[in-house]
């Protein structure tokens, strides 16, 4: 019987893709539940999503299914073998429910490298040059704000450190070190073949009391929730950034917003929040700190690559076993030894 894979919800850019990559392989089937309790029912047996092997995963279903929690995962048919989740972030799917029901997860590494790394190079220009309050400014018929000047920097000659140098805190070296900036950075373990301007600190709080600029580049994991609290805030110079384009849980935001009405950062880029799509209010009250709603993938030629990335495990997995993009719980027996 040809196995048939189950998208949840959409394809928008890829529909080529889905061709040429099943075409005689799978069937697809889309689904077109309405709640939680709809989709649930027709995984049960006698119900249309029940004999599915594969299943892609993109955020717009939460809308409809919410995310993929332990109770969705236990939910879903026995046949259900993989998982391919449109994302690198995968916090949405229970990675250790996949692993208690032999579920496999991928991601889509790489694919999201570019557009989110350009966003964080948005953060760090707009916080340190000021381009967003002057833009606010001009749309309320007002010219520049005056004194500006006194709040602002070039970039160039400043330190920057990353935290988490995986593909997407690469790709940001790589668009700063021209500047020329220079690139701190600390992971879990020394990154072997990053280029040799990043340099690499094993003690985090010594990269921080160097950085006149912060930017997060961590997944959001048990470990990393609330890891950029008050003691690493505290270990950046005064009148230090923070820049975020990760997760917003990986920042303690009481401590980053009690930082910035004391003044010891003079700024934030933010382009996520601990409950999207909701905002703290109070981070409003900060006219120099630039706000995105989650804009970090959000283009056609990223989003067709993700898409089609995330399709391509699920291929692989039905013509070879296995996909590219295991998710790292699966590849580390679930042992992993850091938190970066
Ligand atoms: O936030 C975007 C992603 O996880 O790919």
């Amino acid at each position: 019987m040809t196995p048939r894979i189950l998208i949840c919800e959409q394809i928008i850019w890829a529909h080529d893709d889905v061709k040429n990559l099943f075409g005689d392989i799978a069937d697809i089937i889309y689904m077109d539940s309405p709640t939680r309790s709809e989709f649930l029912k027709e995984c049960s047996p006698g119900g249309k999503y029940f004999d599915i092997v594969g299943i892609y995963r993109e955020n717009g279903s939460s809308d409809k299914i919410g995310v993929f929690d332990r109770e969705l995962i236990n939910g879903l048919p026995p046949s259900v073998k993989w998982i391919a989740h449109n994302g690198a972030g995968y916090d949405p799917v229970d990675v250790h429910a996949c692993i208690a029901r032999g579920i496999y997860l991928s991601n889509t590494p790489g694919a999201v490298d570019d557009a989110t790394a350009t966003t964080a190079l948005y953060l760090l220009i707009s916080t340190l040059r000021q381009y967003s309050i002057a833009e606010r400014s001009l749309r309320a018929l007002r010219w520049k704000p005056s004194g500006l000047s006194t709040k602002t920097h070039d970039l160039t000659g400043r330190t920057v450190a990353i935290l988490g140098l995986g593909g997407i805190g690469l790709r940001f070296a790589e668009l700063i070190q021209p500047f020329p900036m220079r690139v701190i950075y600390h992971s879990r373990r020394k990154v072997i073949d990053a280029p040799a301007y990043c340099e690499y600190f094993e003690n985090v709080e010594e990269m921080l009391a160097q950085a006149d600029v912060l930017s997060i580049h961590v997944p959001l994991r048990a470990e990393t929730v609330g890891l950029v609290g008050e003691k690493m805030i505290r270990a950046l110079k005064p009148g230090a950034i923070i820049i975020n384009t990760a997760r917003g849980r990986v920042i303690d935001e009481d401590a980053m917003i009690k930082a910035l009405e004391d003044g010891h950062l003079s700024s934030v880029g933010l382009d996520v929040f601990p409950n999207e799509p909701e905002v703290n209010p109070r981070l409003l009250e900060f006219p120099q700190i630039t706000l995105l709603p989650h804009m970090g993938t959000e283009n056609q030629d990223s989003q067709r690559k993700m898409e089609v990335r995330a399709l391509i495990n699920l291929r692989d997995y039905l013509v070879d076993g296995m996909g590219r993009d295991l998710v790292i719980e699966f590849k580390n027996g679930q042992k992993r030894d850091a938190s970066l």
